[in-house]
């Protein structure tokens, strides 16, 4: 069990209230001129990745306050739970064990006393086999053909990881020919679009569900099913065609899945913590089973580092404590990931699902109500994409919005000048948030522009930027599979370190319960076109004018 405490009661808190009042009115360019070493005082590295947070407003107090905050919220205590495999997962009586699954030093980790290693390299062993039958074509499907295209059908947790792992690692799926596709909305579009590209006989679905009850999951996968069965596939070819990745052996069995085909995993497998798990099979066939192991040892890494580092080295902390300077002080809400390599592009929409079903939490782990902010909203896009689309509101809007900027110093596809513009922009960008320009600057540019005193008056205070605007840069040397794992664990690490300061459990997810609840009792509300009229008058209203509009 976690220690518990209350947030704001903790003597750190009423300090870091009292210190942001001193510094909420200093400006960063200030901090910036007054001393000459900040970039070394606040850049920490680990191995190839560097974290410069220096542009944020901080000075060695803050950082220092932030660091007692995490020692009275018992943090080193917690981690030591985590990797201990306690079952800080209270509400579900479950230990926490992602850490296992990249466990590649293969120390003992318990959970009751057992040993889970063993489990996690058998199935490790298995996912290794299988991976090297697919696609070396020693596994065929029903005409005798190799397999060329895998469709993994689930959702959330089960989906998001394996599709930003794919598309982040795609250099390393150069060398062969198997497609990857990624199946998760309910909606029959997604499914239907897919199945256009795909032939039966060379197509290996995988079906991704811890639970193997979700229904989104559940319906495509029976489309699937279908769909094989009327293109040629038989019933006895499903074994060659189906592969499960789940807890659930018994529902896989149901649904016709040979228990030889399904790789499974443990409660103990948070499903926005499971790529590393039997989850992480397309990544495997896509880019090879060597290069998944790579990224397994990029997320040891980095747990060694989260494990071991003090907490004024540890790149997790940082980035978490950071995160409630703003959250809980300046009262920002939302937080932005900006990758700068395109490779990149899902790693954001990635992160909605491992914050923001992680730490938004509004009952703290006594089961009180909390009066402070948990989770931020996380979002982000690429840059330079988003540079032309959002960036507008970070520079000028009214909101204060800390960012993360990541970047790699060398591009997996180094054209002509491409890299170093990109990286220009990603310089400028913190620069420019950080400094903005003042009203004086903007006028003197004006004026070197020829416009008249009048002019300048009129438009300089659209021109002005405020700066002071809070970034982090994480420049890595290349987006290799141990890279791309330990980013990853840095920001889970993160998640865990705010979950414990704020007090709240990161590894349940009642939040999504209560919509399944009742889309399961509208269901078959739907099925007919007799008026509904259970429930408020909104929603009977909206179903009916949906009865109506569908003739
Ligand atoms: O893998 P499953 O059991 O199909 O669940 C899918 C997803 O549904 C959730 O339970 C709720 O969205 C996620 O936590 C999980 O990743």
């Amino acid at each position: 069990m976690l220690a518990n405490h209350r947030f704001t009661d903790l003597p750190a808190y009423a300090q870091l209230q009292a210190h942001y009042d001193l510094l909420k009115d200093r400006h960063l360019r200030d901090l910036f001129a007054e001393d000459a070493t900040r970039f070394d005082t606040f850049t920490r590295r680990f191995d190839d990745i560097l974290l410069d947070f220096s542009k944020n407003r901080i000075t060695t107090d803050t950082l220092n306050l932030l660091l007692q905050l995490a020692g009275e919220a018992a943090l080193p205590d917690a981690i030591g739970k985590l990797f201990a495999g306690d079952r800080i997962n209270q509400t579900e009586d479950r230990a926490v064990l992602h850490v296992a699954l990249r466990n590649r030093s293969n120390t003992p980790i318990l959970v009751d006393g057992k040993d889970v290693m063993p489990d996690v390299n058998e199935v490790l062993d298995r996912m290794k086999s299988f991976t090297g039958r697919i696609r070396s074509g020693e596994w065929t499907g029903y005409t005798g053909a190799g397999i060329t295209d895998i469709v993994n059908i689930g959702i959330g947790g089960s989906d998001l990881g394996p599709v930003m792992v794919t598309e982040a690692l795609k250099p390393y799926a150069d060398d062969q020919k198997l497609r990857v596709h990624f199946v998760s909305n309910v909606d029959g579009v997604h499914i239907y679009e897919t199945l256009q590209t795909v032939r039966p006989e060379t197509t290996l679905f995988l079906i991704a569900s811890k639970t193997f009850t979700t229904q989104e999951t559940m319906t495509n996968a029976q489309t699937a099913r279908q769909w094989f069965l009327d293109n040629g596939g038989s019933e006895a070819d499903i074994a060659k065609h189906f592969a499960a990745l789940s807890t659930n052996q018994a529902a896989v069995e149901k649904f016709g899945i040979d228990p030889a085909n399904m790789f499974g995993f443990w409660d103990w497998v948070g499903g926005r913590y499971s790529l590393w798990s039997a989850i992480g099979l397309s990544i495997a066939l896509y880019i090879g089973f060597e290069q998944f192991e790579e990224l397994l040892a990029g997320g040891h890494d980095m747990d060694l580092h989260f494990r071991d580092a003090p907490l004024d080295q540890n790149l997790p902390v940082i980035l978490a404590l950071l995160g409630i300077w703003y959250n809980n002080f300046f009262g920002a809400q939302t937080e932005a990931i900006l990758p700068y390599d395109q490779y990149l592009h899902r790693f954001a929409a990635y992160f909605q699902q491992g914050d923001m079903e992680s730490n938004g939490k509004s009952v703290d782990r006594n089961g009180n109500p909390v009066d402070y902010q948990t989770g931020p909203i996380i979002w982000g896009e690429p840059g330079t994409n988003g540079q032309h689309a959002f960036y507008q509101l970070i520079h000028q809007g009214t909101k204060l919005i800390p960012c993360d900027f990541l970047a790699p110093a060398i591009s997996q596809r180094p054209i002509g000048e491409h890299h170093t513009i990109l990286m220009a922009n990603y310089f400028a960008q913190t620069e420019a948030l950080m400094n903005g320009k003042t009203e004086a600057e903007a006028a003197d540019e004006l004026r070197q522009a020829g416009k008249s005193e009048a002019e300048i008056a009129a438009l300089a205070p659209f021109k002005m930027f405020t700066g002071n605007r809070p970034t982090n840069s994480i420049l890595f040397k290349k987006l290799t599979p141990r890279t791309l794992g330990r980013l990853i664990a840095l920001y889970e690490h993160k998640i865990f370190t705010q979950g414990v300061i704020w007090n709240i459990f990161s590894f349940d997810q009642w939040g999504v319960e209560l919509g399944k609840q009742l889309a399961s009792r509208i269901l078959p509300e739907l099925k007919d076109d007799a008026p509904v009229s259970t429930h408020d008058s909104s929603t009977n209203g909206l179903m009916n004018a949906f009865k109506a509009m569908r003739h």
